[in-house]
């Protein structure tokens, strides 16, 4: 992978960023997550910047992407929802169609897994697009917890044994599409036409994207845990620190 120098002179720039615990702290109601503000400037000096375009790569289904990251209708950033399987590009029409056989199947697992998930106070089972994800955060016995992952799990394995299952940051999620994130940043790149990418993540499901970038790219990841990134960044505001000097540099180069 390439270093920041060749980052901030490459012709056209894609930085394609995960949402939670990358821009937006960790937080135990999903729904309340916001980007911390010193990303939100990381953001914005991006925006700026020639030649640089801005995208949101998130496991979180487009409408509630769109809800925390407060993108406005007129925002020039590219959204892509439900880890790759959705998109929302500035001028593009949005591809909402689902088919209803999959809706039924879907609603119907939610609804079982919403029963076992009773027996787990604190868990929280979360609509999505194309499954559901199965929330821990604020679980506070870990026997119940384990319980709820491993009957989830049967169920899935006897009823959809097809659907992909992720592992995140105190979640378990389920989908019944395979689009990963490094789909995402190939569908990004070749939309934005980017010369380089950078991709900052902090979980396994920011992996895929990092395993798929080229050497021209630079991958980032934010805290701990085994990773393809080249750059490592302790927490939000250090990345933040970094894409600014990026958006910075970028500027400066072009004057
Ligand atoms: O790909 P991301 O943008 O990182 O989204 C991954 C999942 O994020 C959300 O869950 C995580 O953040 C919550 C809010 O901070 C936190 O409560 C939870 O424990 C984390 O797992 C989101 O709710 C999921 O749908 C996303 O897939």
């Amino acid at each position: 992978m390439t270093d920041l120098t060749d980052i901030v002179r490459t012709h056209r720039l894609l930085v394609a960023l995960d949402f939670d615990g990358t821009l937006s702290p960790l937080v135990d109601d999903p729904m309340s997550a916001r980007m911390a503000p010193a990303a939100r400037s990381a953001v914005e000096a991006l925006l700026a910047a020639p030649d640089t375009a801005v995208a949101f790569v998130s496991g979180r289904s487009l409408g509630d992407l769109r809800i925390i990251a407060e993108h406005s209708d007129d925002s020039p950033i590219l959204l892509a929802g439900s880890h790759g399987a959705e998109y929302l590009i500035p001028g593009a029409p949005v591809d909402e169609a689902l088919d209803p056989a999959d809706v039924e199947v879907r609603d119907r697992l939610r609804a079982d897994v919403e029963k076992l998930a009773e027996g787990a106070p604190g868990s929280w089972i979360e609509p999505k697009t194309f499954g559901f994800g199965v929330h821990l955060r604020t679980v506070t016995d870990a026997t119940a917890a384990e319980r709820l992952r491993a009957s989830v799990d049967a169920l899935m394995a006897d009823a959809a044994p097809h659907w992909r299952r992720r592992q995140g940051h105190d979640i378990v999620e389920y989908a019944f599409t395979d689009a990963g994130k490094d789909a995402a940043v190939a569908h990004l790149r070749e939309v934005v036409g980017a010369t380089a990418v950078v991709f900052a993540g902090d979980d396994l499901t920011d992996e895929d994207a990092l395993r798929s970038l080229g050497p021209d790219d630079l991958g980032i990841r934010v805290g701990a845990g085994e990773t393809a990134a080249s750059v490592r960044v302790a927490d939000i505001e250090e990345l933040a620190a970094v894409l600014s000097t990026v958006a910075h540099e970028r500027v400066a180069s072009r004057q």
